[in-house]
């Protein structure tokens, strides 16, 4: 087997989770040389914005697809979060390995509850899903925009203004971090995922079949059943991280269960549906198809001419 160059962003959670996912494909393969290449993408460079307006779809993941087409690096790590929907001609999804925790954690000044915070009280996220299932439970509570990467936002909630903040509990735990810092995991009555969270989606070239080969050994089936019904809905409304759309999913032996989500920005419209299906893909459609019934298309389509 060849050297394999893995192209990573140069943020500390992304470079942790490429070493985490070489360590085990190390594992899997003990003959195979790794090598890390950082790149560094718009959605780094650009800080000052947010995600939405910076043209969402794609900003941390296009750059490295380039680098994979140029040859320059022949395996890529993603949080499946980031990833498009629909991933450009000629590269794949060549392994789905295990599912980290899928929550969103709450981190509070003081570790005073959600539930607890008093009116006005100022949480930090940049995401219009978090944002939008929060208000719709305490419109009484305010969001201000945060940037940056994990370790700048916890810098941002014991320097500046927030009370609190929302960050992936999968991003905090790949970095050791969650037990202390956490005051509470949101369960999915207060937040639904964002489709993907917590998983990571290793990506490749569609014709490198060696590389495919080795990768077969690492998906996860729970887990790629489970991210492909959720992806299914997101492609199906045409969703992204520009628009207030959430799906998570979980699988038994036969059946994929999946709640779906899309809600207004403010909150104050929250459209919900959980399917049960067999066929993780179907399960994804169906949850489209009801949803865009009570009139999804239209919401999703407010909220993204509003972010442009
Ligand atoms: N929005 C950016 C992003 N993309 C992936 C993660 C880490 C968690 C994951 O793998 O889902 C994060 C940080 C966050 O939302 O707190």
């Amino acid at each position: 087997m060849r050297k394999i160059i893995v192209g990573s962003r140069r943020s500390r959670l992304a470079l942790t989770q490429t070493n985490q996912v070489i360590d085990q494909l190390k594992t899997l393969s003990p003959e195979t040389e790794f090598e890390v290449k950082e790149i560094v993408t718009k959605g780094d460079r650009i800080l000052d914005v947010t995600l939405s307006k910076v043209g969402g779809k794609g900003l941390f993941v296009k750059e490295i697809e380039q680098a994979m087409f140029d040859h320059e690096i022949d395996l890529a790590v993603h949080s499946m979060k980031d990833m498009p929907a629909e991933l450009p001609e000629g590269l794949v999804i060549g392994a789905v390995p295990e599912r980290e925790d899928p929550r969103d954690a709450f981190i509070s000044k003081g570790h005073v509850k959600f539930h607890d915070l008093p009116a006005g009280s100022i949480i930090g996220t940049s995401s219009l899903r978090r944002s939008a299932q929060l208000l719709a439970v305490r419109p009484d509570i305010e969001i201000k925009w945060i940037r940056g990467n994990i370790d700048t936002r916890l810098q941002k909630l014991e320097n500046e203004e927030y009370d609190a903040i929302i960050l992936a509990a999968a991003g905090l735990a790949r970095m050791g971090w969650s037990s202390d810092i956490v005051t509470e995991f949101l369960d999915e009555g207060l937040s639904i995922p964002a489709v993907g969270q917590g998983a990571l989606a290793i990506e490749c070239r569609e014709n490198d079949t060696e590389l495919l080969n080795l990768l077969a050994k690492y998906t996860c089936e729970n887990t790629k059943k489970t991210t492909t019904a959720e992806r299914a809905f997101l492609a199906a409304v045409n969703g992204g991280c520009q628009v207030p759309v959430a799906g998570f999913a979980t699988a038994g032996d036969k059946t994929i269960s999946l709640t779906a989500l899309v809600a207004s920005p403010d909150g104050k419209t929250i459209l919900k549906e959980t399917v049960e299906g067999h066929d993780a893909e179907q399960v994804g459609l169906e949850a489209a198809r009801l949803l865009k019934e009570r009139g999804a298309v239209d919401l999703i389509e407010a909220a993204r001419a509003e972010s442009e």
